[in-house]
């Protein structure tokens, strides 16, 4: 068994985690949620293929596409599925892979689906095989196989289901086994949005939350939100906090600025875990190569959480590369962490994108 350092100290949840922190967060997440296509900032790619597609969709009165969601946590997934089903005037059932643990579960669902509903499956990566083998008939033919009675008298019966959509989630494409990943018709990979699109979702937000905010304010908050709308609603709100006590309630960029330093969220939006995390590979190994079964020993997390959470952000602004010997501080780690790069790797600006 390893032993995690939080098995002795409590660790204080992370102001930048892009999951959500308690079922409070979860319910102003959904009064902040976008309804429609429209206000869903961001994304442009996606957002212009599901509207030609629901168009589409809708002029036929057809059921849509299967649609597979996939990207970091926070980064809209729930949100675009309840948008998916707005736009298409159905009804939204929801579910998810870790609660379907019987095919009778999934067959409860579906059979009570109407014609064109979409059901949503979060997590699908965490399907049972079970559960998995009967939604290929489902999702290609609208059909189900069941078993009904036990033993030698039980029998399969075939039912037919009504034509509908199916919308999963997952922060794991590579999860995804591969018959289920050819069911999907539409394939959605969600980004990391820029710090101007997270500079519009905070104006929103403030403004939802009857927060007054300098446009300068709303940048300096996004721009230290990972890339990730949900942290940006969240240091949003700890801003606001700020605000109301120590100022005048207005978010201008200086209070922002004092509020995020107060919470240890740095300039690039990096708290200590993501530091943590960098002085570790430079300091206890070398910079790396370091596997990531080695990182997450070394700092005390797991390495699913490093893998889904902590690494995809520091991966995608350039400060970690993952290459197939293992984890790699850039030079821009270096530079970000004020340490010295050694001098084997200052020829190495091109190969570290410094
Ligand atoms: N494109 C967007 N425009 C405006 N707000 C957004 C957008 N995407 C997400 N949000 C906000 O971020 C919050 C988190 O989004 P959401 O719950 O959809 O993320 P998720 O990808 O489903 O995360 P998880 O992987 O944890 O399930 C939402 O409450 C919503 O307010
Ligand atoms: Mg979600």
């Amino acid at each position: 068994m390893s032993i995690h350092t939080d098995d002795f100290a409590p660790v204080p949840p992370r102001v930048v985690s892009a999951a959500p922190a308690s079922p409070n967060e979860e319910a102003i997440e959904r009064a902040l949620r976008p309804k429609l296509l429209q206000e869903y900032v961001g994304q442009a790619k996606v957002r212009e293929q599901l509207e030609i597609f629901i168009g589409a969709a809708r002029k036929r009165r057809e059921a849509l596409d299967h649609v597979l969601l996939f990207g970091p946590p926070g980064l809209g997934k729930t949100t675009l599925s309840h948008i998916v089903a707005a736009e298409l005037g159905v009804n939204l059932r929801q579910t998810s892979g870790p609660v379907l643990e019987k095919p009778k579960d999934l067959a409860a669902l579906l059979t009570n689906l109407e014609p064109n509903d979409v059901l949503f499956i979060d997590e699908i990566h965490r399907l049972s095989p079970v559960v998995e083998e009967i939604l290929y008939p489902a999702l290609e033919d609208y059909q189900i196989d069941i078993m009904i009675g036990e033993g030698p008298a039980a029998r399969s019966i075939k039912l037919d289901l009504q034509p509908f959509t199916l919308v999963g989630a997952t922060t794991r494409a590579g999860m995804l086994t591969n018959p289920l990943r050819d069911r999907f018709g539409i394939v959605a990979r969600l980004e990391f949005y820029t710090a101007e699109e997270l500079t519009l979702i905070v104006t929103r937000s403030a403004g939802l939350l009857n927060a007054p905010i300098e446009p300068d304010g709303a940048y300096e908050i996004a721009r230290r939100s990972r890339g990730t709308p949900r942290i940006a609603n969240r240091l949003l709100r700890r801003v606001r906090d700020y605000a109301d006590v120590k100022g005048d309630g207005r978010i201008t960029r200086p209070i922002a600025h004092k509020a995020l330093a107060m919470l240890d969220v740095d300039p690039e939006g990096f708290d200590l875990m993501d530091r943590k995390l960098l002085e570790a590979v430079i300091h206890r190994f070398d910079g790396g190569p370091v596997g990531l079964d080695n990182i997450a020993a070394s700092i005390g997390e797991e390495s699913g959480t490093i893998e889904d959470v902590i690494e995809p952000y520091l991966i995608q602004q350039g400060y970690l590369q993952r290459t197939p010997r293992g984890r790699i501080a850039t030079l821009a780690a270096y530079r970000h962490l004020g340490v010295a790069a050694p001098s084997s790797r200052s020829g190495e600006g091109d190969l570290f994108g410094g």
